[in-house]
């Protein structure tokens, strides 16, 4: 192992991902970790390794202390988190910032003591500040106040940003950090208050055109914008990066394009076939004005997304027909 100097820079050993590596999924039942299983099943990998959060509690110290030290993983995709939408953030403040930190510090610090040869640690764009110029460029990171509604749950995905780094910087790890856009896909959480806009509003039109609602309700003022990626992209990029990528700091994965929310319900609506009327609900919180990911350093290194928005919708709501 080499050991770096404090300036953050790649002193990290540089392994290749053999197709026998040991690679642990962290939330591989997630949306996310389910779409990353998928592709390294796809791509012919045979000893992936997972553990349901039952089986495998990540807030548990000594837990998580066993089970690194007897399984000894090559690397690591960290995809387990406490994930919810705008109203789960805002509400559950306490627990998104406690269970994210103790998860990602359990991982990354177990991750450290057995030597796993490059860990992935997923992050999101609202750890970008509020008011940040658009798009979002990776060196926007604090350089200022966050938005108020996610701000534990950012300040937790911040926290796992600079762990990596140091850990490269003291230890010499070769542990990244990548920073998803707002993902949908199979597997999605559909709960109604708790949910993401997309999947909520999946199930709201699919109840309100098996009800002959007049109205749907959607949160807020319908003017926020945001940029949406199918997770099996997400999950392809992520791939491409644990292959090529290893440098310290952070780098976006989105398509770099965006629309409103009300933009957004109307396509939903077109998919689902709802014809009714749109009733923005002025109580609920908008969030961010505006998330855009500046994705060139991803273009750049040979990157693109593959599934577009309206495509993206059909399989979700497909997935979603499929489970309820
Ligand atoms: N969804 C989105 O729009 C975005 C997600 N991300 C990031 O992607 C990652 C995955 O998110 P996503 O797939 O959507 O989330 P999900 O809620 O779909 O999945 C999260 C997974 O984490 C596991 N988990 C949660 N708590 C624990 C725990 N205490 N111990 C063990 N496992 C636990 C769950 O395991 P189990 O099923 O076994 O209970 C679950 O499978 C997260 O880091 C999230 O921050 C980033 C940007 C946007
Ligand atoms: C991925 C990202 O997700 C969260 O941030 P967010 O982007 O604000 O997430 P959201 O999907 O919940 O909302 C997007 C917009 O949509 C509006 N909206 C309309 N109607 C519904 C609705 O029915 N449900 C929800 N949830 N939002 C709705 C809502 O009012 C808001 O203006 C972070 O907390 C954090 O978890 C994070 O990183």
């Amino acid at each position: 192992m080499q050991f770096s100097s404090h300036d953050n820079t790649t002193n990290a050993n540089i392994y290749q991902l053999e197709k026998n590596s040991k690679i642990y999924i962290a939330g591989h039942r997630g949306m996310v970790g389910s779409a990353i299983y998928r592709k390294l099943q796809k791509e012919d990998f045979t000893n992936i390794i997972t553990k349901t959060s039952s089986e495998l509690d990540l807030r548990n110290q000594q837990a998580v202390a066993d089970f690194f030290s007897t399984e000894q993983p090559d690397y690591v995709f960290l995809a387990a988190a406490k994930v919810g939408g705008i109203v789960a953030n805002n509400t559950y403040r306490a627990d998104f910032l406690y269970e994210n930190l103790a998860i990602q510090n359990n991982v990354i610090h177990q991750s450290y003591l057995t030597g796993v040869k490059k860990l992935m640690f997923l992050g999101s764009s609202c750890i970008y500040p509020k008011l940040a110029p658009q798009p979002l460029k990776e060196e926007y990171l604090l350089t200022g106040l966050l938005e108020e509604t996610n701000e534990p749950y950012a300040m937790a995905k911040i926290a796992g940003i600079k762990m990596c780094d140091a850990y490269r910087a003291q230890y010499g790890c070769n542990f990244i950090s990548v920073m998803p856009t707002n993902l949908y896909g199979y597997n999605d959480n559909y709960h109604p208050q708790n949910s993401h806009v997309l999947p909520a509003l999946i199930r709201r039109f699919d109840e309100a055109k098996k009800s002959n609602a007049s109205e749907v309700v959607i949160w807020g003022s319908g003017t926020p914008m945001r940029e949406f990626l199918f997770a099996d992209d997400l999950a392809a990029a992520c791939y491409f990066l644990m292959q090529t990528y290893n440098e310290p700091h952070l780098i976006n994965i989105g398509t770099g394009e965006d629309l409103t929310i009300k933009e957004l319900a109307l396509t939903i609506a077109a998919v689902v076939g709802y014809k009714g009327e749109l009733n923005f609900d002025s109580t609920k919180p908008d969030g961010t004005p505006r998330k855009l990911m500046d994705v060139s350093k991803l273009h750049n290194l040979g990157w693109k997304h593959q599934i577009e928005l309206k495509e993206g919708l059909k399989l979700a709501y497909q997935d979603y027909l499929s489970k309820i």
